[in-house]
C-alpha cells in the first residue's frame, strides 16, 4: 500500500449514457491521505476539467497498463459524500434507471455543485459555545497551549494545525491540504468535531446576505397605546404600526413585506421611522431561519397502552442495531408523532442519528415545532424555502455531524449522516416522496435501502397507508423489507373520532339549493360562529375541470377498457383515456339520466371565500392556497393567526388538511369529495379516500367533539363511504379487489415510458419499434405477455399512445406502460432497449425517459 501508486475510480459529472460507468485516474501522493470514496475531485476529461465523485479507491497496475491521467484538484476537506451514499448511488442508478451521477448529484446540496472557493476557518459556533475559551490571534503560545488543551486538544499536531489557521484567520482549503499533506486524519476530525469549520467565499452569493427591514422601536404596550392615539390624518402609517404590532413575533419584518403587503411607501414608513415608532435597518438574514426563534421546550409524555406497546416494539429491534422496518397505522390524532418524539430519544442515547421526512416542510410548521421543542438545537431543518446558503448550513451541520436529527422532505432521507439508526417517514401514503425529475426516486424506497445499509429502523406512519406498504405488510411476502405492521386504532386523548355526515350534492340540487354549500353545512358554519368554535373547509382542487360530471346525477365519463374517467381535451373537443388512447365525443346530455346540466367541474377557493362573505356578513376567513402561500414563512404566519382565533375559518386546498392539531376546531366541511375521484388514475379511490379521513381527523381533537360534513356528487362511492365510517380496512378490502382485477399495483408493478421527437410520424414509428422489441425480447426470455395469465413471471406493454401532455416544447409525446410482476429483471430490459434505440443513428433526436414505479400518471 505504502509504495505503489493508487489509482481513483471515479463517476464524472458527464450525464450522458457511455460516460455512465467509472473511469480510472492516478491519485497524486499530496492527495493520498485525503482521497477516499465520496470525495469530489476534480479530473482532466477530454479537452476539460470536469466534477467527478470518487467510487473507490484500489492499488494501481503495476507495471501500468496504459498511461493514467492524474486527479487535478481536491474540491473538499470533508467529503460530501460517503462510501454508503455511493453505494447507495449505484443502487438508485439500477432501481430507477438512470445515470449514477444523476443519483450522487441529488445527494447534495445545489450550494455544492459550483466551483465556489471554500476556505477553513475557527468555528463560529465553537467560539459561541464556548466564549471564554476563544482562540485570539497573535496571543501568547503558552495560553494558547492551556485553552486547547481545556478543549481537549492537547495534541501537538491539531495545536500546529490550530494555530496555523487562528493566524490567518482563514485558510483556502487547497492550501491547507498542501501545507498539511499528512494531517488528514486530523484536520477532517477538527472538522468534525466542529473546532473548524468550511465556509465559502463571502464574496460569492451564498456570503452574508443584509436586507432592510422594519422592526419597532419601542415596547408593544407603548405601541398600542401609540395607535389609538393616532392621528386620523395619518391612515397610512396607523396601518402600517398596526401590521407590526399583528406580527410582533415575527419582527424585524423587510421592509418589502411590509411595503407590498400594504401597498405603502418607503416614505410613509420613514415617517414612522422619523416620529421614533419603528427602527429601519439593514439586518443580517438569518442563515438559520429558525435562529433566536424560541421553541417552547416539551417533556416525554407518558405513553398510552396503546403507545407503550408499539414503542416497545419498535425500540427491542433499534436496540438490536439490525435493519428494520415498521408500518405505523394510527389512526388520526393516535398520538403517532409522540412515538416518533421518544423514539428518536432513544436513538440519539445511543449515540446514532435520526432522520424525519415529511411530505412539504413549509406545510408542516407544526411538525417542526415539536420536534424542535423537544430536541432543540439537535435538529436541522432542511426546508426547500430557505435559500442555498442556507440549505448549505443546514447540510453541512449534519455532515459534520454537529446535529442528531434532520427533518425535511424527500430529499433529507439523504441527509449525510454516519451513524444513522432510525429513519421516519410521516404520513408515507404522500406522493410527494416520490421525485418526479430524473432521477425518478421514491424516498421511502430509498429509506429502506439505507436503513439496511446501517442496520437501522424505519417508521412509516400514516393514518392511512399507501396500498402498497399495507399490502406488503399484510402479506409479509418473502420481501425481506416488507414492513411489519403496527396498529394504533386509538386516539391518545381518548375521545372518539368525530361524525361523518355525507351530504348528496344531488339531493341539494334537486331541492332547488345551487349554492356550493348545502343546508346542514351552512348551518353548521352558523352554528360555529354564534358558539366562537373554528371550522376547516377543505376545498379538492386536485382535478380542476379536466373531467366532464353530470349535476343531476353525479354521472361522469369513463373508459369502457380502462375503468377510468376520460379527460376532457379542449382542443379536440373530446373525451380521452390517457391508458388505451380511447376516445369519445363530449356530450350534449347526459348518457345516464338525459339531464343537461353536464358539464367540466370546479370551483376555486376565491370564489368559495366571495360565497362565505355574502352568506356570514363579517366572517372572518383565512385563505391557505397556493395564492396566498408563496412569501417564506407564509403558511406559519396563516396557522398562527388561526390558532390565535383570529379567523373563525380556515379554508384551503389539500394544505390544511395534513397535520394540523387545534382544540377548537369542531366542524370540517369538505367542499367537493369527488373532485379527485374523476381524475384519470388508477390511484383515485386511494387519493380521495386518503384526503377524507386527513381531513375529518383535524376535527374534535381536544376536548370540544367534531363534526365533519362531506359533500359529495356520487356518495355511494366505496372511497366516500368507508372514510366516513373512519373503516380503512373495508376499503382497503375493496380496493385490492379492484386493483387485483384490473392488474394494478400492489398486484404488479409500472415503468411508464416516454418517448419525446420534433416530428410526430417519426416519434409514432420509434415508439411502436420500442414495444414491439421488448415484448419480443421478453417472450425470448420466457416471460408472459399478458396479465391475465396466472404464472409469476409477466411483462404486459400497453400502448404507445400519445402523452397526457402530448407536446411540449414543440416536441411530440407519446408514451407506453409496462406492467410486470415476478423474479425477473423488466426494469434493466426495458433500459437497455430504451439504450439500444437512442444508440441507432436514425433516432438521434429521440429521447425516452423512463419513470419505474410511477406515482403521477398524467
Ligand atoms: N401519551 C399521550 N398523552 C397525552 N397526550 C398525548 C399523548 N400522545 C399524544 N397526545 C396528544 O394527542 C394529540 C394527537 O397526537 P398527534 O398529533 O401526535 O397524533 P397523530 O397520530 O400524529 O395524528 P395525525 O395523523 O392526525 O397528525 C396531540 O395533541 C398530542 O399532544
Ligand atoms: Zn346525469
Ligand atoms: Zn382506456
Amino acid at each position: 500500500m505504502e509504495t505503489g501508486n493508487l489509482v481513483a475510480k471515479v463517476i464524472v459529472d458527464v450525464p450522458a449514457k457511455d460516460t455512465d460507468r467509472t473511469f480510472d485516474y492516478l491519485i497524486p501522493d499530496s492527495m493520498r491521505p485525503w482521497i477516499e470514496p465520496g470525495s469530489r475531485v476534480a479530473v482532466p476529461f477530454g479537452k476539460r476539467t470536469v466534477q467527478a465523485f470518487v467510487i473507490s479507491v484500489v492499488p494501481a497496475d503495476d507495471p501500468p497498463k496504459y498511461r493514467m491521467r492524474a486527479i487535478q484538484e481536491l474540491l473538499d476537506l470533508v467529503p460530501p459524500l460517503s462510501g454508503d451514499l455511493v453505494e447507495l448511488g449505484k443502487w438508485m442508478s439500477e432501481r430507477y434507471a438512470c445515470n449514477q451521477i444523476m443519483a450522487l448529484q441529488v445527494m447534495i446540496p445545489t450550494a455544492l455543485k459550483g466551483k465556489a472557493e471554500r476556505y477553513i476557518s475557527i468555528a463560529e459556533q465553537h467560539e459561541l459555545t464556548h466564549p471564554q475559551r476563544t482562540i485570539q490571534p497573535n496571543q501568547g503560545d503558552e495560553l494558547e497551549w492551556a485553552l486547547l488543551t481545556d478543549d481537549g486538544m492537547s495534541d501537538p499536531t491539531e495545536r500546529r494545525i490550530v494555530s496555523f489557521i487562528q493566524e490567518k484567520e482563514q485558510v483556502p482549503l487547497q492550501q491547507l491540504s498542501r501545507r498539511f499533506p499528512e494531517e488528514a486524519e486530523v484536520i477532517k476530525s477538527l472538522l468534525r468535531r466542529g473546532v473548524l469549520q468550511e465556509s465559502q467565499v463571502i464574496k460569492d452569493k451564498l456570503g452574508k446576505k443584509t436586507m432592510k427591514s422594519v422592526d419597532l422601536a419601542i415596547g408593544i404596550d407603548e405601541a398600542s397605546t401609540a395607535l389609538e392615539q393616532f392621528s386620523t390624518k395619518a391612515q397610512r402609517q396607523r396601518e402600517v404600526l398596526a401590521f407590526l404590532l399583528e406580527r410582533s413575533e415575527f419582527l424585524p419584518l423587510s421592509l418589502k413585506e411590509v411595503m407590498t403587503s400594504l401597498s405603502v411607501s418607503a416614505a410613509t414608513v420613514k415617517a414612522l421611522e422619523d416620529k421614533g415608532y419603528v427602527l429601519l435597518e439593514d439586518v443580517e438574514v438569518f442563515r438559520d431561519p429558525y435562529r433566536g426563534r424560541h421553541f417552547k421546550p416539551t417533556e416525554p409524555l407518558p405513553l398510552t397502552v396503546e403507545q407503550q406497546s408499539v414503542y416497545e416494539r419498535i425500540i427491542r429491534q433499534l436496540d438490536t442495531r439490525e435493519q428494520g422496518a415498521y408500518l405505523l397505522h394510527g389512526v388520526t390524532g393516535s398520538g403517532k408523532t409522540e412515538i416518533y418524539l421518544q423514539t428518536i430519544q432513544r436513538c440519539i442515547k445511543q449515540n446514532r442519528q435520526a432522520i424525519v421526512l415529511v411530505p412539504e416542510i413549509s406545510l408542516t410548521p407544526q411538525m417542526v415545532e415539536r420536534f424542535k421543542g423537544r430536541f432543540g438545537d439537535q435538529v436541522a431543518v432542511m426546508h426547500s424555502r430557505l435559500s442555498g446558503g442556507e440549505r448549505y448550513d443546514e447540510w453541512r451541520k449534519i455532515r459534520e455531524g454537529r446535529v442528531k436529527v434532520a427533518i425535511g422532505a424527500r430529499s433529507a432521507v439523504f441527509a449525510p449522516f454516519r451513524e444513522l439508526g432510525l429513519i421516519i417517514m410521516d404520513e408515507e401514503h404522500e406522493t410527494s416522496y416520490k421525485q418526479e425529475e430524473t432521477p425518478k426516486y421514491h424516498a421511502r424506497d430509498v429509506a429502506i435501502r439505507r436503513a439496511h445499509q446501517h442496520g437501522a429502523v424505519v417508521i412509516l406512519g400514516s393514518a392511512t397507508p399507501s396500498l402498497e406498504s399495507y399490502y406488503a405488510a399484510r402479506s409479509q411476502s418473502n420481501d425481506e423489507f416488507a414492513p411489519l405492521l403496527l396498529e394504533m386504532p386509538t386516539r391518545a386523548l381518548g375521545n372518539t373520532l368525530p361524525e361523518v355526515h355525507i351530504m348528496d350534492m344531488r339531493e341539494e340540487l334537486r331541492a332547488g339549493n345551487r349554492s356550493m354549500f348545502s343546508r346542514a353545512l351552512h348551518n353548521g358554519i352558523a352554528e360555529r360562529l354564534e358558539r366562537k368554535e373554528q371550522t376547516v373547509l377543505l376545498l379538492n382542487r386536485r382535478g380542476h375541470s379536466t373531467f366532464v360530471m353530470c349535476r343531476s346525477c353525479g354521472y361522469v365519463a369513463g373508459c369502457p377498457h380502462c375503468d377510468i374517467s376520460l379527460t376532457y381535451h379542449q382542443r379536440s373537443n373530446n373525451l380521452r383515456c390517457h391508458y388505451c388512447g380511447y376516445s369519445e365525443p363530449v356530450p350534449q346530455t347526459c348518457p345516464e339520466c338525459g339531464s343537461e346540466h353536464i358539464r367540466y367541474f370546479g370551483t376555486g377557493t376565491q370564489r368559495v371565500e366571495e360565497e362565505l362573505a355574502k352568506l356570514f356578513p363579517g366572517i372572518r376567513v383565512v385563505r391557505m392556497d397556493v395564492d396566498t402561500t408563496t412569501e417564506k414563512n407564509a403558511h406559519e404566519k396563516l396557522l398562527k393567526q388561526f390558532r390565535d382565533k383570529k379567523a373563525d375559518v380556515l379554508l384551503g386546498t389539500q394544505m390544511v388538511a395534513k397535520g394540523l392539531d387545534f382544540p377548537d376546531v369542531t366542524l370540517v366541511g369538505v367542499i367537493t369529495a369527488d373532485s379527485a375521484l374523476n381524475l384519470p388514475d388508477f390511484r383515485a379511490a386511494e387519493k380521495t379516500f386518503q384526503l377524507l379521513t386527513q381531513v375529518a381527523g383535524r376535527a374534535g381533537r381536544h376536548q370540544l367533539p367534531g363534526e365533519v360534513f362531506v359533500q359529495s356528487y356520487t356518495p355511494e362511492h366505496y372511497s366516500v363511504i368507508h372514510a366516513s365510517r373512519h373503516d380503512y380496512a373495508s376499503f382497503v378490502r375493496e380496493e385490492l379487489k379492484h386493483r387485483r382485477n384490473l392488474h394494478y399495483p400492489p398486484y404488479c408493478r409500472l415503468i411508464l415510458v416516454t418517448f419525446s421527437h420534433e416530428q410526430l410520424p417519426v416519434l409514432v414509428r420509434l415508439a411502436e419499434n420500442y414495444s414491439a422489441t421488448l415484448q419480443g425480447r421478453a417472450r425470448q426470455r420466457g416471460w408472459f405477455g399478458n396479465m391475465d395469465r396466472l404464472t409469476s413471471d409477466v411483462l404486459d406493454i400497453l400502448g404507445p399512445v400519445a402523452s397526457p401532455i402530448s407536446r411540449i416544447k414543440n416536441r411530440y409525446r407519446f408514451q407506453c406502460m409496462i406492467k410486470w410482476r415476478g423474479n425477473i429483471d423488466a426494469i434493466s430490459l426495458a433500459q437497455q432497449v430504451a439504450d439500444e434505440m437512442a444508440e441507432s443513428a436514425q433516432a438521434q433526436k429521440l429521447l425516452i425517459s423512463l419513470d419505474v414505479d410511477p406515482q403521477m400518471l398524467m
